[in-house]
């Protein structure tokens, strides 16, 4: 209960939702659900914290844009469908934080932010300034540039780690990674219907890794195991992580209320 109540006075947070909570399962946009998210992270704003979305989506969103069947395998293809992806989804954005007088900043990175402090600074400095000024700043990666240099340096992977990296270079109380699942269960609930949820982790062992499968929805990208690499980035730089279902964004205001939902991942002291 100690960590929960932790959680409730939490200032600084890192929320990342993924792609099988933006869009619907044929690859069109769950407007209903980003309007329902942006109303609650809006009114966690009014109350005086800082907040930072991570959002996945823009592939998914472009897929839907071009009304594809299914997602390319080809990367050039994929890149296009992410800047005219991403290009909808904080038009999105910008419309509904707008309806409840917020406004957000797009913040797109690549690699380049933890291989050169130069540029990590310049990126911690605009993050400070956007969320002194209450800005909510939408970050994603970098698509068309970061797997443009892949023969040069990896893109980050997947959006989990990248939820991870911007909580610890901001310095962020906790991050809250929505997903389609309740969350981390004992072994993958859509081939284990007997898979047990398992409400907090104080240890990411190799059990723990073990339990973890591969990715769930058509459109998705990192399955569970990216989110269990997060939970070891987060948590040993100090930063907590809940995994929670996505489903009902008000979630979002039961974790901070400190309720046990999803699935806790305790930062090391
Ligand atoms: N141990 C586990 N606990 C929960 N979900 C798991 C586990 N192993 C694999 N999964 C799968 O991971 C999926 C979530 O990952 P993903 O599809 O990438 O979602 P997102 O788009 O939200 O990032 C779940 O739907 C589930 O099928
Ligand atoms: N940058 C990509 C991220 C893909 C990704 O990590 O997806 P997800 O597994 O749904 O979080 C996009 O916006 O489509």
């Amino acid at each position: 209960m100690g960590f929960r109540k932790e959680i409730k006075d939490a200032n600084r947070i890192v929320v990342k939702v993924g792609t099988s909570t933006l869009t619907y399962a044929n690859g069109q946009i769950n407007l209903g659900r980003i309007e329902k998210l942006t109303r609650v992270l809006a009114d966690i704003v009014n109350s005086g914290k800082e907040v930072t979305l991570v959002s996945s989506g823009a592939v998914g969103v472009g897929i839907g844009k071009l009304k594809l069947k299914e997602k390319p395998t080809n990367i050039r293809e994929k890149q296009a469908l992410a800047a005219i992806g991403q290009c909808e989804l904080m038009h999105i954005y910008s419309k509904f934080f707008g309806e409840y007088s917020h406004t957000v900043g797009q913040v797109l990175l690549t690699r380049d932010v933890i291989e050169d402090e130069h540029i990590k600074q310049n990126v911690c400095s605009t993050f400070e300034l956007l969320l002194q000024k209450g800005i909510i700043p939408i970050v994603n990666e970098n698509d068309t540039v970061s797997i443009d240099e892949l023969e040069n340096i990896a893109k980050f992977g997947d959006n989990d780690n990248l939820s991870a990296i911007v909580s610890v270079l901001i310095d962020a109380d906790l991050l809250i990674i929505l997903s389609d699942i309740d969350g981390f269960y004992d072994s993958n609930p859509k081939e284990n219907p007997n898979a047990k949820l398992i409400k907090q982790i104080d240890e990411i062992t190799e059990e723990i890794e073990a339990c973890a499968g591969g990715v769930g929805s058509s459109l998705g990208t990192g399955g569970m195991a990216t989110k269990i690499a997060a939970a070891r980035k987060a948590t040993d730089a100090g930063v907590n992580m809940v995994l929670a279902n996505g489903e009902e964004p008000s979630i979002i205001s039961d974790i901070l209320s400190g309720e046990e939902v999803g699935t806790l991942f305790t930062a090391k002291k």
